[in-house]
């Protein structure tokens, strides 16, 4: 047995009571472009969530990929710069964000979890209608507001055997694409499932209370405390969408809600299915 399948092991040994809870039920897994620059690691990760799968859980795979995005960009050299942690997205950024997104990451994650014996669709929320969005501001260019999931798609391909694998491009009554910020793509999907969890993979260990030392996790945040940490500055840059996004969820009815170091090997089997507690928990 290699390494990895020996943790693997050893984390089902504990998982039989977390299995019995997840069975049946929706797990929205975000997984964000600064936790999949390593392929040996990603491959890791499709594992997991092919195992997760194979215990009955109904996973969905939301992905991210805004370093990719960055890097194709400054290859174009097309400028790109972020407000409050969105990207502005003019119609030039919007095509090579369909590319990256839609085209280079959201198909080598399916490529990872079909080489792996899994059976996976990838897809955007422009296909079949799934994430319909308005403009959210002008001054944004192609970002959206969602407005609506349809979740008939993601039964019809669960109840198929195949893992969802989404990437966060909406989609208008015009049929026009639009960006969304893929954490807040995750949230809404996992609002309009009811899902039993969410579980956003990045590559720091949650939120930190001194965002430079890896020691000072918050292991658990309520609604009243991400506002107070929010205002006192602890929670800043790229964290506040995301802090944002969960709380969101929590609100909205999603009952465990998590960031966790995707980096961190088999983190995700650790955080759903075992004792160990990883990363930040938002609760009520
Ligand atoms: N309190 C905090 N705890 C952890 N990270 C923080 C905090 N405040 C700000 N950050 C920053 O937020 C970043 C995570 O957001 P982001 O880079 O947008 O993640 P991703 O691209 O994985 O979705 C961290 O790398 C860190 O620089
Ligand atoms: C509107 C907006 O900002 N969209 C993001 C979509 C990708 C993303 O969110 O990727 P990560 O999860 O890897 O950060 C972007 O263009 O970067």
């Amino acid at each position: 047995m290699n390494t990895s399948n020996a943790v693997r092991a050893e984390i089902l040994t504990q998982a039989v009571p977390y299995i019995k809870e997840y069975t049946g039920k929706y797990v929205v897994a975000k997984y964000g472009g600064n936790a999949m620059t390593d392929p040996q690691l990603k491959k890791s990760v499709m594992q997991d969530i092919l195992l997760l799968q194979l215990v009955g859980v109904k996973v969905i795979l939301v992905h991210g990929g805004g370093p990719e995005i960055s890097a194709m960009l400054k290859k174009l050299s097309i400028e790109s710069h972020f407000e409050n942690g969105l990207r502005v997205t003019d119609d030039d950024t919007m095509e090579v964000v369909q590319m990256v997104l839609a085209g280079k990451v959201n198909k080598s994650l399916a490529a990872d979890l079909s080489a792996l014996g899994g059976k996976a669709v990838g897809l955007c929320g422009i296909d079949g209608g799934l994430i319909k969005v308005h403009q959210k501001n002008e001054k944004l260019g192609h970002v959206g507001e969602i407005d609506e999931i349809n979740t008939k798609i993601l039964d019809d391909l669960l109840d198929g055997g195949f893992i969802p694998v989404i990437s966060s491009i909406g989609i208008d009554d015009d049929g026009t694409p639009y960006n969304i910020n893929a954490d807040t793509a995750a949230a809404k999907i996992a609002a309009a499932l009811h899902a039993e969890s969410m579980v956003v993979m990045s590559n720091i260990n949650g939120v930190l209370r001194d965002k430079d030392d890896e020691n000072s996790l918050i292991s658990q945040m309520s609604l009243a405390d991400a506002e107070e940490l929010k205002k006192s500055g602890i929670i800043a840059g790229g964290m506040i969408p995301k802090v944002d996004c969960c709380t969101n969820a929590v609100k909205e009815g999603v009952k465990k809600v998590f960031i966790i170091n995707g980096e961190i090997p088999h983190a995700i089997l650790i955080e759903l299915l075992t004792d160990e507690g990883l990363g930040t928990m938002f609760t009520k």
